[in-house]
């Protein structure tokens, strides 16, 4: 009989962490407040799958995520990676920033050991709750071989999805979470299935390294809509940030009285990063503008959050718009 895994299981809130005033509270509740310890307590089948422990790093609904908290919670999970005691971790985490800090981790962590997110879109006094299930899947792929050196995994809803790709697409229902090319696989009746494999570059095979990392630039994000003014542009060069993804509509398009605004933002030493509100697809360069004349640069297909953290890594590197668009297209 294979010896059992030793996975840790961090505590980051959410509402995996939540609990409402009655069973029928399936949106409305608090969030983030069940303590990490007793999560896993309530699942006890766990037990037979690992030798699992808990560490409380935060106890925060996931909007309030920031940068500091996501390097905190980067350099402690390649802390516990490096202990020879430690085969797999799971996070505990609210599905709302889930995309972004495991896009993070995907691309910063420097390991092959499972890495998984996990979340729940009820809070666990709800009928039908989600939580112990994803959980306890959550901890089966953090105990395989199986899912090593694939990059940092989100496991909800029976599925195994890649932390570049997933992202929330709905505000409260079950099956929120997608891939624009599908889950990497499922988790069904205790056991994982793997169907796909990431192809772009993460973890041992990025340029990033958790370790090395103690701040990240501030890079803003101005959502565009009929009617868009200028201010949002203003506020965040005032506020200093370093770039500025632009989430245009369509093909990262940009309204006749933002061009040159976007224009004068790049002239002030900002990066000026065109991506798309519509969720999905490619920003092709030189399409809808010409970025090649305003030096601007353009996403693959990545939405804006996840744009944004990419970006801030790559200006850990560079703040040549040439390499930051090798590096979005790279990832
Ligand atoms: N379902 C959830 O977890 C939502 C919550 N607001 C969070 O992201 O923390």
């Amino acid at each position: 009989q294979d010896k059992k895994a030793n996975v840790v299981v961090i505590g980051t809130g959410g509402t995996i962490a939540g609990a409402g005033a009655s069973s029928v509270n399936t949106a409305a509740y608090q969030s983030a407040v069940v303590p990490v310890d007793k999560i896993i307590a309530a699942v006890p089948e766990i037990s037979k799958i690992a030798n699992v422990r808990g560490e409380q790093i935060f106890q925060i609904g996931s909007e309030s995520f920031n940068d500091e908290r996501l390097l905190k919670l980067g350099k402690r999970v390649s802390e516990l990676l490096k202990q020879s005691d430690v085969d797999g971790i799971v996070i505990t985490h609210g599905t709302d920033t889930i995309e972004e800090t495991a896009y993070f981790l995907n691309l910063t962590l420097k390991s092959d050991k499972p890495v998984v997110v996990v979340g729940s879109m009820r809070p666990g006094t709800a009928l039908g709750a989600d939580g112990a299930l994803n959980l306890y899947d959550a901890v089966l792929v953090a105990s395989s071989k199986d899912a090593a050196g694939k990059g940092t995994l989100v496991v909800m809803n029976d599925e195994i999805h890649s932390g570049r790709d997933v992202t929330k697409t709905n505000s409260f229902k079950v099956e929120t979470f997608r891939s624009p090319y599908g889950p990497l696989g499922y988790v069904v009746e205790g056991k994982l299935m793997f169907y796909r494999l990431p192809a772009r570059p993460h973890t041992t095979q990025t340029e990033f390294d958790i370790d090395q990392i103690n701040s990240l630039p501030r890079v803003d994000i101005a959502y565009n809509y009929g009617n868009v003014s200028r201010a949002a542009y203003d506020a965040f060069v005032t506020a200093g940030a370093k770039a500025i993804i632009h989430d245009g509509t369509g093909n990262g398009s940009v309204a006749e009285q933002i061009v040159p605004v976007l224009q004068e933002v790049r002239s002030k030493g900002l990066q000026v990063v065109r991506a798309t509100r519509t969720g999905s697809g490619v920003v092709i360069r030189n399409g809808e503008q010409n970025d090649d004349k305003f030096d601007w640069v353009v996403t693959d297909d990545q939405n804006p959050q996840k744009a944004r953290i990419l970006t801030a890594l790559a200006l850990t590197k560079t703040n040549d718009s040439k390499e930051l668009q090798k590096i979005l297209w790279k990832y």
